[in-house]
Formats: C-alpha cells, structure tokens, sequence
C-alpha cells in the first residue's frame, strides 16, 4: 500500500484495493452524493430486502393471508431469524430470539436474573450506557418494590470511558452487571471476557446491550461464558427502522428463567388458549405477543450479507478505514479545535469514530443541511461518523472530513441555531 497521504486520490486508491469494496453495490443508494456516516444509527437498505419486502407483501400477506404463519414460516421465524444472528455473536442457533424491542427485551430480562438473583441487591451499571438502559433497570427497580440499589459507574474523563471501580464493586451483594458492549457516543468497547469472568467469580450474572457492536464487532458469547444480552437489528445489521430486536440466553439458564411479560405467544401451546400461564420451553418464553412479521423478515437480507462477508473481516475493513480517519483528523482537524471522542488504540473502539468540538451541534447541522453529510450529534459536544464497513467507501470519510474542515474555516456553522432539533 502507498503511504499515507490527504488527497482524495488517495482515498480512491484505498477503495480500488479494498476486498470489500464491492459489498456497497449490495445496498440501495439512491443518491451518490450523499456521504452517509450514521449507519450506527439507522442502517442502508440492502437490495434483497427489496425483493423480499415485495415477495413479502405481495405473495406471503396478499396471498397467503393467515395459512402464512405454517406456509411461510412465519411462525417460526423468531427463532429462524434468531439463528442466523447467533452465528454473528458466537452463539448456539437455540440461544437467540429475536422479539420486541431492546429496551423491551432488557426489561424482561433484567426482571427475570433479578428474581434469580433472590438475595443479591446490586445492579451495577455505568453513565456511558444508553439512557434508555438506565431507564429500564430504574424501572425493573420501581416494579420489584424497590429492593435493589442501581450503581452507575463513571467514568473519570466523562463519557469517554473506561469507568473505574467495576472490579472493585463487584461482590457477593452483586445481582446483575448490565453494560454496552461498545458505548453509544465515544464508540469505548469493553473486554467482554474479562468483565464477564470478574463478575461470575462474584455470583452475579452479566447482561450485555450488544446494539452498537453487533455487525460490526466480532462478539464471542459462548466463548465469554455470557449469561444474557439484547442487541437492535437496524445499525450495523441493516434490518430497517424499527426493525424487531433479539435477545440470547445461555442454554442452561434458559428453563430457569420467567418472562415478567407473560404473554399467549410465550405460552407452552398458544393455540390451546388455556387459561393459565404455562412458560414454552427454551427461548419461546421470552416471547410476549404475535411478532411483527413484515420488519422481522426483512432483517434476514442484512443478516445474510453479514455472513456473507464475515464478521472478522469486516471488522478488519472497520479498523483500516477508522484508522485512515483518524490520521485525516489529526492532520487536519485537530489543528481547528476537534477532539478524538473515541478512544486511540483499535482494540477498544467500535465502528463509529467521535469527534468532539464545541460547536459540534451547529457543525453537525451545517454538515446536514449544506454539505450533504449526514453523522450524528451527541450532547454536548460530539459529532458521531458511523463506519458501516459493508457500505462506508474511504471516499466517503475523505469527502467528510475535509466539509468538517470547510465549515470551520469558513465559519459556516455560524448560520445554524444552537436549539437541537427534535430527532437527532
Ligand atoms: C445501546 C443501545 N441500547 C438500547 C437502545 C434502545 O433501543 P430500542 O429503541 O430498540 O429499545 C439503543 C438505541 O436506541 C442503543 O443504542
Ligand atoms: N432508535 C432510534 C430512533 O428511533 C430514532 C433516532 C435514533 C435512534 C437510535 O437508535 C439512536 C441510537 N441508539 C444512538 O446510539 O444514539
């Protein structure tokens, strides 16, 4: 390979030599102009699930009607679906089921370790988790009647992690660890292993949020020992907005395990419609109501890309393009007040790369509006670019980069508003 240089001859040569590079003509880009880095967010649109999503509609809805659930295999497709994901983190095909949403699935699953737990008062957790994450174990908390204390750990340079005290806080009154595997704004990717090994050498179970690594981190479940874990299917793994989550129980915790929301569809035979619960056996009991069919099969065609490329790598081409990134930001944008958000060294990164400055929202929104670039904000200060490496050209960072510069130095940024806008 050439050495590093800033010009965009350069970025297209990267791509010309890249192996993946051909992966981008599997989605469905209607505007090439467009420099898309938020696919951490809400992933492309891959072709197949074009053809699925007509075939789905027309053939299996319009035709089929209800003799869809056994002729097409709706009925099973929970599980369907939820092997193939298994084979992107490391699980066993009857360890993942993909239902609800993840804040949903970390309900459920919060709730029943908590009740295994009986005994144990800890939930430790940290402030680089997702909101939505603390909200639920706050939650859990509230419905359990206030039993168990929540332990938010910080991290001592603000949301850009590692935390300390994790090892330290674990003990024989720690129920649940529940942590991101890959922190949603500094991208700061925990040792999955490690952390797991520490905390059942306490007695406590370990529940990993895996929506910002899964696709795009080569995850190990089986292989950590992992005892629980919920992932979304609409960043890395493109599945469409929306697009129903999973969840994975090791096999042998499975049977010992309650849905807190015990509905028909996780009920040992829904068609019998008794009146009392009886859990299925295996992961159908983490199952509450009819599974929303039409998003869950289109997370198949962005599954099977995945697998296609495999996950190893895939994570390879994230590293090349996340390191070529950083070299253009240390040349070019550190020198105009922009920080590295993310952590420096690979192997603790995900695939999204922030950059911090202190007029990130009104940069961010000028690179919206003006420069057809679309990453993300987070508060206060970070702007998110996502490396979708199935799709990410080095082009499109090159491009990125150097409008960052071009709002900067041209102060473009001071025609936006600091009012954030509704959806970000
Ligand atoms: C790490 C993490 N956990 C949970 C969620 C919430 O997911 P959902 O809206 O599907 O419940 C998100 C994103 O929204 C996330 O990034
Ligand atoms: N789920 C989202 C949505 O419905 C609208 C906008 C963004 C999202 C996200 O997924 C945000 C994402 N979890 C984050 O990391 O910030």
């Amino acid at each position: 390979m050439t050495p590093f240089r800033l010009d965009e001859h350069y970025a297209d040569e990267l791509d010309r030599q890249d192996p993946l590079a051909s992966f981008r003509e599997r989605f469905h880009i209607s505007d090439p102009d467009l420099i898309y880095l938020d696919g951490n967010s809400l992933g492309r649109l891959p072709k197949l699930a074009i053809e699925r999503a007509n075939r789905l509609v027309q053939q299996e809805w319009g035709e089929s009607l209800i003799r869809g659930w056994n002729e097409e295999g709706w009925y099973t497709a929970p599980e369907r679906v939820g092997a193939k994901i298994a084979r992107l983190i490391g699980a066993q095909p009857d360890e993942v089921i993909v239902a609800d949403s993840t804040s949903v699935n970390l309900f459920k699953l919060v709730v029943a370790a908590l009740r295994l737990q009986q005994g144990r008062t800890h939930i430790l957790t940290d402030n680089l988790n997702f909101p939505s994450d603390l909200y639920i174990l706050q939650g859990a908390i509230e419905l359990l009647g206030h039993q168990h204390h929540l332990d938010v750990l910080a991290s001592p340079d603000g949301i850009h992690g590692p935390v300390t005290r994790l090892y330290d806080s674990l003990n024989e009154q720690t129920a649940l660890v529940s942590l991101s595997h890959t922190a949603f704004i500094s991208s700061f990717t925990y040792d999955m292993a490690e952390v797991t090994q520490a905390a059942h050498k306490a007695g406590s179970l370990v529940l990993w949020d895996l929506c910002h690594s899964v696709g795009a981190v080569p995850i190990k479940l089986n292989e950590a020992n992992v005892d629980l874990a919920v992932g979304c299917t609409y960043k890395y793994v493109n599945g469409g907005p929306g697009a129903p989550a999973f969840l994975y129980i090791r096999r042998d915790l499975q049977d010992r395990l309650r849905n807190p929301l015990s509905g028909w569809w996780g009920q040992n035979h829904p068609f019998e419609l008794g009146l009392n619960y009886e859990p299925a056996s295996g992961l159908r009991r983490f199952l509450t109501g009819t599974p929303p069919i039409l998003s869950l099969s289109l997370i198949e065609p962005g599954v099977d890309l995945l697998l296609e490329c495999g996950i190893d790598a895939l994570r390879a081409r994230s590293i090349r393009q996340s390191e070529y990134l950083i070299l253009l930001w240390e040349e070019l944008l550190k020198p105009l007040g922009f920080t590295l958000n993310s952590p420096r060294d690979a192997g603790l990164r995900g695939s999204h790369v922030s950059l911090g400055h202190p007029e990130g929202l009104r940069i961010d929104q000028a690179l919206i509006h003006e420069m057809k670039v679309l990453p993300d904000f987070r508060a206060p200060d970070t702007i998110r670019l996502g490396i979708a490496p199935l799709y990410t050209s080095y082009r499109d960072i090159h491009t990125a980069i150097m409008r960052l510069r071009q709002i900067v130095t041209e102060r473009i940024y001071e025609r936006y508003s600091t009012e954030p806008p509704s959806v970000t």
